[in-house]
């Protein structure tokens, strides 16, 4: 009878164990239990998937000695609570991208290499309430990341398209308009010297008139090179208005800005716009306004540098013309 008792009580525990088991391996989250020391006691077959390391080969053995890529100092400091309060401890993939270094299991669909993980760090207490082991839970977050980050790289396009002007791909008035209100704040506080240009095509109506609409905005669309290539990385050119741009030179007193509308003005004289066998000539007018702090508004030193380029056109084109 007692034989009898025992092997039944035998059969009872071990079909439980294999019952855990196999649920512990049906999961499609990784389960490791480490004690104090991280040496593994579970290990199931999620995390043997990914990391091609089994169970038997790593039950008995420190989990640092087959995870190199772990942070040793950082994973015993996340773990150091739940060891003596008793408390889980989450870490999410925006802190940290992963723990343990997995392939994705869709390097198709996928632009990542490796897998996103959300890790729970749950305490294991013992009858006395002692917790001598905790059970590190790994959840498999690739497909949020990707999509976040997809989201976010299309919201940042979007940024970039809403600041720049379709035809010439320079910034467009709104946004020149919003850089160019921030830089005077600035330069109210920096005192440094800084200009701003504006320019407008000559008898433009005229370019439109005699070769047409398009070959119009291919006019527009090379002095917007030429801007591009005469001025520097730092300085923010912008399309005003139809045939007009800004330029806003920072750390460019009038002289110096003086060079480079005349450097626009040069190149633009000397380009010949090429459109359906034909060849367009035209040259630019330019207005410049250096800061100075009699300037109350942003509209101010702009309006300055606009009745500057009124100058220049009505003195006959093709000129650069200095604020008073
Ligand atoms: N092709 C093209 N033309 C445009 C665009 N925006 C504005 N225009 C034209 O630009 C011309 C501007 O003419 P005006 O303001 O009279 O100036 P202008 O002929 O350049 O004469 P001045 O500035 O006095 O030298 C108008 O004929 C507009 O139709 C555009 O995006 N593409």
């Amino acid at each position: 009878m007692a034989a009898t008792a025992s092997s039944s009580s035998a059969l009872t525990s071990s079909s439980a164990h294999n019952w855990q088991d196999a649920l512990l391996d049906s999961i499609e989250v990784g389960i490791v239990v480490v004690d104090a020391d991280f040496t593994v006691h579970q290990f199931n077959q999620f995390m043997e998937n990914h990391s091609s390391v089994s169970a038997s080969e790593i039950k008995g053995k420190s989990l640092f000695a087959y995870f190199k890529e772990i942070d040793r100092k950082w994973l015993i400091n996340k773990c150091q609570p739940v060891f003596s309060m008793n408390t889980p401890v989450f870490v999410i993939w925006e802190q940290r991208q992963y723990l343990f270094k997995f392939g994705t299991s869709r390097p198709i669909t996928s632009s990542s290499d490796h897998m996103y993980q959300n890790i729970t760090i749950l305490p294991i207490a013992s009858a006395n309430g002692q917790v001598d082991r905790i059970c590190i839970l790994v959840y498999d977050m690739t497909d949020q990341a990707m999509s976040k980050e997809r989201v976010e790289k299309l919201n940042e396009e979007l940024k970039v398209i809403s600041r720049v002007d379709g035809l010439t791909g320079l910034f467009n008035r709104r946004y020149w308009q919003e850089r160019f209100e921030r830089e005077f704040k600035l330069t109210y506080r920096n005192k440094k010297p800084i200009s701003v240009l504006m320019l407008d095509i000559d008898h433009f109506k005229k370019v439109n008139d005699t070769h047409g609409h398009q070959a119009g905005d291919r006019v527009i669309q090379s002095l917007a090179m030429l801007i591009r290539k005469a001025t520097r990385e730092t300085d923010i050119s912008g399309r005003y208005g139809g045939e007009e741009f800004v330029v806003l030179l920072p750390d460019t007193n009038t002289e110096t800005a003086r060079v480079v509308g005349e450097r626009i003005r040069l190149v633009a004289e000397r380009y010949a716009v090429k459109h359906e066998h034909i060849e367009i000539n035209f040259t630019i007018s330019a207005g410049i306004a250096e800061f100075n702090s009699s300037y109350t508004r942003p509209l101010m030193w702009l309006e300055a540098a606009d009745q500057a380029l009124y100058k220049a056109k009505e003195s006959g084109r093709n000129k650069v013309v200095l604020a008073e």
